[in-house]
């Protein structure tokens, strides 16, 4: 398969560290934590076994689509755990150090599909606790701003094929991100997070309406 060639930009194989140094949160990417041949079947069973709906908001006095597709994991209201989404869930907890009990999966079609600015919302326990960010497919920019401090640099980082970016827990209160539309000619990408919430208590969307 010729997909997603981007991860040969760097060695074949050898995952690569990077810690951003965020004042106020920790940020953290391996890259290549997944190799190329099972991050090309994961994206390929997921993109072809999830069951991805296009969620609707209400903004003010219109609804509006979200320009990616979703579907969500574990919990009191989402889909039952897959296997394959509980083996990607036990890795990234090795290397984070927590147990996860959701997943957000975002299906990005193409370079028209995104997400606007926001940090993550507060989870039904009201306490915020790390997220993990596990990409499969076509590079896309992940960027980064401080809420309130505009001194802080905006990061802008590429989330490649088989990469993992642990975002601590005070991340979402100090920072918001998202993902661009781009002109440029990308094909799918999956996003998977994974996220910690009081078990018994329902996650409600403003898009619920879709389900
Ligand atoms: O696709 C991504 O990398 C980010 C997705 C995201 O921010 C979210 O689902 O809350
Ligand atoms: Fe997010």
């Amino acid at each position: 398969m010729t997909l997603f060639n981007d991860v040969a930009l760097f060695d074949e194989g050898k995952k690569r560290f990077t810690d951003f140094h965020l004042p106020g949160a920790d940020l953290r990417l391996w890259e290549q934590f997944f190799d190329k041949a099972t991050a090309d079947d994961y994206y390929t069973t997921l993109r072809d076994t999830t069951p991805w709906k296009q969620r609707v908001r209400q903004m003010y006095d219109r609804v509006v689509p979200d320009p990616r597709l979703t579907a969500f994991y574990g919990g009191a209201n989402g889909y039952a755990w897959t296997e394959l989404l509980l083996a990607i869930k036990e890795l990234v907890e090795a290397t984070a150090g927590v147990q996860f009990n959701r997943v957000l999966l975002n299906y990005y079609r193409d370079g028209n599909d995104s997400v606007s600015w926001h940090s993550d919302t507060l989870p039904a326990d009201g306490i915020h606790h790390p997220i993990a960010s596990v990409t499969f497919g076509d590079t896309r920019l992940f960027k980064v701003r401080h809420k309130t401090d505009k001194q802080v640099p905006q990061l802008s980082i590429p989330l490649t094929h088989g990469s993992f970016l642990l975002m601590g827990h005070t991340m979402q209160d100090v920072y918001e991100h998202h993902v661009p539309k781009t002109n440029k000619p990308v094909g799918g990408r999956i996003n998977l997070t994974f996220r910690i919430s009081e078990p018994a208590k329902p996650v409600y969307f403003v898009d619920d309406i879709a389900r």
